[in-house]
């Protein structure tokens, strides 16, 4: 499969009351076609900026240097009249909440026939023809449709029918990628478990590839071809899922599976580290039991450790070693 995104050494800044917060620092990975990547870690650590930063929404304050390349064009130095080609197009989102994405004054089946209008290829469908594609793709995501579910307000929709419209729009322009930020926060286990089914099951129909941004190392087992694991504004794990869920080479990533339910809910000690007062050296090692003076001088170099799978971690050896291969999950 051929790469779809690849990001190059991006780095993010933040301007806040004039003093510079340097968050991503120095984030490489790629997306091949059709592929789901994940991207996983504790809050605050990036994730969603990432994903702002392909879909360039980041705000005013952001500083970003680096690059991100779609199809290799250069996403960063495209015009707005370009990217917006692309975005909504070929790169679509599904943002993290309902509750504030959804327009709360228009009623579901309006957004989403508007979505469907501006998409539609066969420009100059009429109103009936529209209703019809919209109650189809309600149907495909098991919403009950018809006239009386379409004339709902967003609030008059549990969270969870709420989520699957949004899901519906970001499917609706049949993207290349699509960026789908946490998709499931908001909602209960049972609803999770629906809404991560329902994501599988439209990642097979839709073909496309997508970048999975979550909290839920199960959820991204269950998805992902591919696992990014971030820490602290840095990918510090990537590999095939399960490899990286079976035997990961980062004390991170190992303290995140033993921090799941179904290994123990072992909590790792310690807190990631403000963004306001980083020290030098590896992020991690405030928190890590394999310190060495190395890591609190150096930063580590991100090391492939096998084919596709890499890690920032000068003892990913001693650390892989202890992890072995257990299924979770
Ligand atoms: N506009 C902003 N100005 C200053 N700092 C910001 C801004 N937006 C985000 N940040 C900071 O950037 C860091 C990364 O935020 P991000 O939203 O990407 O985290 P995340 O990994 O998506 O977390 P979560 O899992 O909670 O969604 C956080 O420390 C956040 O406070
Ligand atoms: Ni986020």
């Amino acid at each position: 499969m051929g790469v779809l995104l690849q990001i190059r050494d991006l780095n993010l800044d933040f301007m806040v009351d004039k003093k510079r917060i340097h968050v991503l620092n120095h984030v490489s990975l790629e997306l091949y076609e059709r592929e789901v990547l994940a991207v996983i870690g504790e809050t605050g650590c990036g994730k969603s900026v990432t994903g702002n930063a392909i879909l360039r929404l980041l705000p005013d304050n952001a500083m970003v240097s680096g690059n991100i390349l779609y199809k290799g064009a250069d996403i960063s130095s495209m015009s707005d009249q370009e990217f917006r080609l692309l975005r909504g197009k070929e790169i679509a989102a599904i943002p993290q909440s309902p509750g504030t994405s959804l327009n709360p004054l228009m009623r579901v089946g309006l957004q989403v026939g508007e979505c469907v209008r501006e998409n539609d290829r066969k420009k100059g469908r009429d109103s009936k023809e529209i209703l019809m594609k919209v109650d189809g793709i309600f149907s495909r995501l098991r919403l009950p449709g018809g006239a009386g579910f379409r004339k709902n307000f967003p609030c008059e929709l549990s969270v969870g029918m709420c989520q699957r419209v949004l899901i519906s729009m970001g499917i609706i322009p049949n993207p290349n990628l699509l960026i789908v930020d946490e998709p499931t926060k908001a909602l209960d286990w049972t609803l999770r478990k629906e809404a991560v089914e329902l994501m599988a099951e439209l990642r097979e129909e839709a073909k496309c590839a997508m970048m999975f941004i979550t909290h839920d190392l199960g959820a991204a087992k269950y998805l992902a071809d591919r696992i990014a694991v971030m820490y602290c504004g840095e990918v510090v794990e990537i590999g095939p899922a399960a490899q990286v869920i079976n035997t990961p080479r980062h004390p991170y990533t190992q303290g995140l599976i033993a921090s799941m339910p179904a290994r123990g809910f072992k909590v790792m000690k310690g807190f990631m580290p403000s963004f306001q007062e980083l020290h030098s050296g590896c992020r991690f090692s405030n928190r890590c039991e394999w310190l060495t003076g190395q890591c609190r001088e150096t930063e580590p170099p991100m090391a492939e450790t096998a084919r596709g799978h890499a890690v920032k971690c000068f003892h990913w050896n001693r650390v892989a070693g202890r992890a072995g291969a257990k299924e979770c999950c």
